[in-house]
């Protein structure tokens, strides 16, 4: 689905990531792990098409970024922001309609299918009782979970979320992880998410990325990259894996007093 050649990322005069050589196959569903500042938001970005890489380039289904036409592309991968505001009183159903964009070529008002996708989305995430309310009055987790139906509603092949479990009570962070799981097993999308919760990540994805955030990465399956030697190392902190039944549990070692 998606692959990066020698790709390398910049800073300023920080490296972030260097000669990144990846492939995302159909249907598997990454984490990219790392701490603050070490890349993930702008390597998600770069795999968007929202950013020019500094050398190298990406792929997506075998042409690179450069070789879409833009309309097409947007049918291809859909890009959740780790923030967004709302300048205009745009309801919700006007919100997600929008994001049905991609498929309008040659009309400009959306048609009676528009309608429906966009209201099964929002009732994936829970929020079809809020279609008519303004976008600006919603709660920062409504918020969240709107622009995930928008994502949703454009129907792409390839997800790309950043911090998608942001702002969402436990209930909601689980539902929406295991839709986006699903999606993957059972409809062949991918999806690449950037995250802090290891559990979270641990429990829903297949692969992970990590950055070190001085260029170096880690690329493999849960079971190769979700050790607990590796992700001390990566996130510079010592972390114990507690097994409870069949989940791994992710946690900080305690500081020495
Ligand atoms: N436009 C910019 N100008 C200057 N520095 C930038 C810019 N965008 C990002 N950076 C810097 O690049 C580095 C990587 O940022 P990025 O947002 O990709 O990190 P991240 O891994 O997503 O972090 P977080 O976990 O905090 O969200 C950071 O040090 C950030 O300050």
């Amino acid at each position: 689905m998606l692959s990066t050649h020698q790709l390398s990322l910049k800073t300023g005069q920080r490296q972030l990531v260097t000669a990144l050589d990846w492939q995302v196959g159909d249907g598997q569903c990454w984490s990219i792990i790392g701490r603050n500042g070490a890349g993930k938001s702008t390597l998600l970005r770069t795999l968007a098409g929202l950013r020019a890489p500094d050398s190298g380039h990406v792929a997506i289904a075998g042409r690179t970024l450069a070789e879409w036409p833009l309309a097409e592309l947007a049918r291809q991968r859909a890009f959740l922001a780790q923030s967004r505001s709302d300048a205009f009183a745009y309801s919700v159903l006007e919100t997600v309609l929008s994001a049905r964009h991609p498929y309008h070529d040659n009309h400009y008002w959306e048609g009676s299918d528009d309608h429906a996708i966009a209201m099964q989305s929002l009732a994936a995430m829970e929020v079809d009782d809020l279609a008519r309310r303004d976008v600006r009055t919603l709660s920062g987790g409504e918020r969240q979970r709107v622009a995930i139906a928008a994502m949703l509603a454009q129907d792409t092949p390839l997800l790309l979320l950043d911090e998608p479990a942001n702002a969402l009570d436990l209930a909601h962070q689980v539902s929406v992880m295991s839709l986006l799981a699903r999606l993957c097993r059972e409809q062949g999308k991918t999806a690449i998410m950037v995250g802090h919760d290891l559990t979270l990540a641990h429990s829903v994805s297949t692969h992970a990325l990590l950055l070190m955030g001085d260029g170096s990465w880690l690329a493999g399956t849960i079971a190769e990259v979700m050790r607990a030697d590796i992700l001390s190392s990566y996130l510079g902190h010592p972390i114990d894996v507690l097994q409870h039944g069949n989940r791994s549990i992710f946690i900080p070692s305690e500081a020495p007093a």
